[in-house]
This record gives structure tokens, sequence and C-alpha cells, in this order.
């Protein structure tokens, strides 16, 4: 089946996003995948399961549809997809505002969600990137939609893009894939500094106000007012 030219930028895009995670140091051996939603079309592509990230390719990444069927004769559809499909499935189909998710077992992150512990909000680069503290989400089976309903029953209605699966560990989620990876680098930086800090003594987590305007900076005065995010 021949692909129209946006799932092909989408493809180099989201492969390129896997190399990413291994030089923010966010996974070991194929442990984490990043999907990209398909912008216009109900679909989104996705790592195959257990690929090495040093082989993986634009035309290796899975087409599925929002209810994690892979698209019969598109390029890549011989590889099983991601053993996490069906979770990001379930995000695109609740969460239309969402272009990109993205799961890691990076270690901070997941020495928290190994705690069920939310991380609390004491430093201005969790309020600016997450509005307040990283949510623990439930502990689910992983292979069918659990996580999904996990992901989205934890961050919908909430600033955070980032959540903590009880006992597994960070799905992240974004306006674009790049955005979801930003999150998941943002979420272990925060994870680790936080968990440091911990060990020194007493943390004190930021007035809900200043939260609020840390926040609402970041998002809209920050950077420039052409990035992609806007
Ligand atoms: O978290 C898990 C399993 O614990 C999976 O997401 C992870 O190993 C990556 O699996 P895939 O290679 O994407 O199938």
């Amino acid at each position: 089946m021949e692909e129209v030219e946006g799932i092909s930028r989408l493809r180099e895009e989201v492969a390129r996003l896997h190399q990413e995670l291994v030089r923010a140091g966010l996974v070991v051996w194929t442990g984490g995948n990043v999907s990209g939603r398909v912008p216009g079309r109900d679909l989104f592509v996705i790592k195959p399961s257990g690929v090495s990230y040093d082989e993986l390719t634009a035309a290796d990444l899975v087409l599925c549809d929002l209810d994690g069927n892979v698209v019969p004769g598109s390029e890549g559809c011989e590889r099983a997809p991601s053993s996490d499909t069906a979770a990001h499935a379930y995000v695109y189909r609740h969460m239309p505002e969402v272009g990109g998710v993205v799961h890691t077992h990076s270690t901070h992150a997941v020495a928290w969600a190994a705690r069920g512990e939310a991380i609390p909000c004491v430093i201005t680069a969790m309020a600016d990137e997450f509005g307040g503290p990283i949510p623990v989400g439930p502990l689910a089976i992983i292979g069918d939609d659990s996580i999904g309903r996990g992901i989205v029953d934890t961050l919908r209605g909430h600033r955070s893009r980032a959540v903590l699966m009880q006992g597994h560990g960070p799905f992240t989620i974004g306006v674009s894939a790049q955005e979801a990876v930003k999150a998941a680098v943002m979420l272990e930086d925060a994870a680790r500094t936080v968990h440091v800090a911990r060990q020194g003594g007493n943390i004190q987590e930021l007035p809900a106000e200043m939260i609020d305007r840390l926040y609402d900076r970041y998002q809209n005065v920050y950077g420039q007012q052409t990035d992609d995010r806007r």
C-alpha cells in the first residue's frame, strides 16, 4: 500500500525520537516505545515490539488504527507492534488533543512508580513543565487497554503530561511525539533531582499560587511564539 507523505514524515520523526530516548539514557535494551498520531487521520505509528533501537528504521514502524489493529498491507505490517499498542490506541481514542505517547523504564521515574509515590512539585522546573506533582496511575496488566484506561483516568483534566503507572513506570503524552519525548526527558530529570534532594533533608512543596504563575509563564511566554507546542 502506498502511504501518504504525512505518514512517511511521521515515520522518520518517530524513528529519530527513539534515538533520543537512548541519547537521554531513558531506556535499556528495548524497554520503551514512542508513537505518533498521523495528523488528520485515525491512525498512528508505533515501534515494533522488541526491536533494537540500533536497528530501528522508519520503515520498521507499524501503522495502526485507533483500536490498535495493524493496517493490513502497510509498510512494516508484517511486524508485531509494541506490547503497549492497545494502551497508546486507548489514549489516542479518548484524548483527541494528544499527538504523541511515550513509555520508558527510566530509572528514577520507575523508582517512584515502584513505591507508588507521586513526585511532589518542589522545584520550578516541575511547575513549568507539569504544572504540579506527577501523579500515580493504577497497577495495570500489560498487553490490553488497562494501561491506557489508567493513563486517561489519571491525566484527563490534569495539567501533568506524565503519569507513573504503579509498579511499572512512566507514560508521557504531548501534542506531538516530540513533546511527549520532551516530557519523558523532563520527568526523569525531575524524578532524579527530587530523589537526590530528599536524601539531603526535608523538601518543601512550592505554594500553589506560585506553581500556577510558573506554569502559565512557561506554557505561554517562554520560548518562541512559533514553537510547535503552541
Ligand atoms: O513495559 C514493558 C514491559 O514491561 C514494555 O513496554 C517494554 O518492554 C517495551 O516493549 P515493546 O518492545 O514496545 O513491546
